[in-house]
């Protein structure tokens, strides 16, 4: 049954009312100290109202959105998954808290996380149904791009929220793994750094025939000498670093030209200061112009047509274009960030800053209320 015929039964009033809460951020201390006592009941108490606000909150904004986005099918087919995930979860408002409605709570968890693994790629492509089919004027634009990076900051937060519950919950038991969920308490960001400048340098090395090399170093003003551990989810590091490794390999191979016989190497700084812990990395890529740095960040400007499966090896770089907007909410989301520094003609800084104290790293969630739909209302 569409979305449509459904809205206008039980589901807007549901949405209605779950959407008049705000969700409530959680610290990594929240997580790992609530990890650390692990109590299932807990977590689906929490977890059964919780979610439906998050899910409620961008659903509210989802519906604002211009019409003619609003109407792209792709957009209309993410909309029904928000809808049928949200109409799941809420089946557990009222249900007795007991060892088969945890068992059932936890399927429905995996069943929802599958259901919007493709939901990146699948907004890019209304995205570009947009662009291919409207004229889009800067104020549109401009609201998309608010919109896009509310949502997708949302989707981060639900994934980690469904994640947690279901890896300490989920059954599968794995004791000598130190990681509360998927959090690790003490994440060596080196080693990351190390794990995603190989893999980059994979795919570089199959393009290019050839890659940069990685000279790294680290300093640590709190406890001299010794490596530098966060509080962290190493995927969400990995993906950060993974992307921007993959842009300076990309800027320094094109800039230097494959025949070249030296490449000039990434240089990664890794600094734990007393609130942060930095990531720098910087190449000789040749850089780019102060006036085009924004636009790396811009969903319209670099949704790019799909790398079609034929040409995949074509340019192996390349993704949708999202990789670094994405990449900075990664950061954003526990109140770090990601910058980019680049001096057209001869290289890019890039710049991970996370927070260094666990109970500092506080969820950034996007909130629905007049504010944000103010935002939308003056759109056609
Ligand atoms: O498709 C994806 O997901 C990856 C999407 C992204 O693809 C890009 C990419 F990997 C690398 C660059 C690039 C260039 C370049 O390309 N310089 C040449 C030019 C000179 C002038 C102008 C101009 O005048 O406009 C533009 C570029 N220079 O520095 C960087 C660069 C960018 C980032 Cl984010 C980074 O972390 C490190 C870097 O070295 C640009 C990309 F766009």
């Amino acid at each position: 049954m569409k979305l449509t015929q459904r809205c206008f039964g039980n589901i807007a009033k549901m949405l209605d009312f779950y959407s008049q809460f705000n969700p409530s951020p959680l610290s990594i201390k929240q997580f790992i100290d609530f990890g650390l006592s692990a109590c299932e009941r807990k977590s689906f108490i929490f977890l059964r109202k919780e979610l439906p606000v998050r899910l409620a909150n961008i659903m509210k904004e989802i519906h604002l959105l211009p019409e003619n986005l609003l109407r792209m099918r792709s957009v209309e087919i993410v909309n029904d998954l928000y809808a049928t995930s949200f109409e799941e979860i809420i089946l557990f408002e009222k249900a007795d808290v007991n060892e088969n409605t945890l068992d059932r709570f936890c399927q429905a968890l995996v069943k929802i996380r599958n259901r919007h693994t493709d939901v990146v790629q699948t907004m890019a492509q209304g995205v570009l149904e947009l662009k291919e089919s409207h004229d889009v004027d800067v104020q549109t634009e401009n609201s998309i791009q608010y919109f896009l990076d509310r949502f997708y900051m949302s989707r981060i937060s639900i994934r980690m929220l469904i994640n947690q519950h279901t890896l300490l919950f989920g059954g599968v038991l794995d004791c000598h793994n130190r990681h509360i969920g998927c959090i690790d308490p003490y994440c060596d960001v080196i080693s990351v750094v190390k794990d995603a400048y190989e893999n980059a340098r994979f795919l570089c090395d199959q393009y290019y025939m050839a890659s940069p090399e990685l000279v790294f170093n680290q300093h640590n003003e709190m406890e001299q000498g010794n490596e530098t551990k966060i509080v962290y989810v190493p995927s969400h590091l990995y993906h950060m670093l993974f992307e921007l490794f993959k842009n300076s390999m990309r800027a320094v191979m094109e800039h230097c030209g494959s025949d070249a016989d030296k490449y000039p190497g990434l240089k990664v700084t890794v600094v734990r200061g007393k609130e942060d812990i930095c990531v720098k990395m910087s190449d000789k890529g040749g850089g780019i112009p102060r006036s085009q740095t924004d636009n790396l960040f811009k969903y319209m400007y670099s949704t790019a047509p799909q790398p079609s499966k034929s040409d995949a090896h074509t340019v192996p770089l390349a993704g949708y274009g999202y990789g670094l907007p994405i990449s900075r909410l990664y950061a954003r989301y526990f109140h770090g960030d990601l910058i980019l520094l680049s001096c057209e003609g001869y290289g890019t800084d890039a710049i991970i800053y996370l927070k260094a104290l666990s109970n500092e790293a506080n969820e950034l969630l996007p909130i629905f209320n007049k504010t944000s739909s103010k935002f939308y209302r003056a759109l056609p």
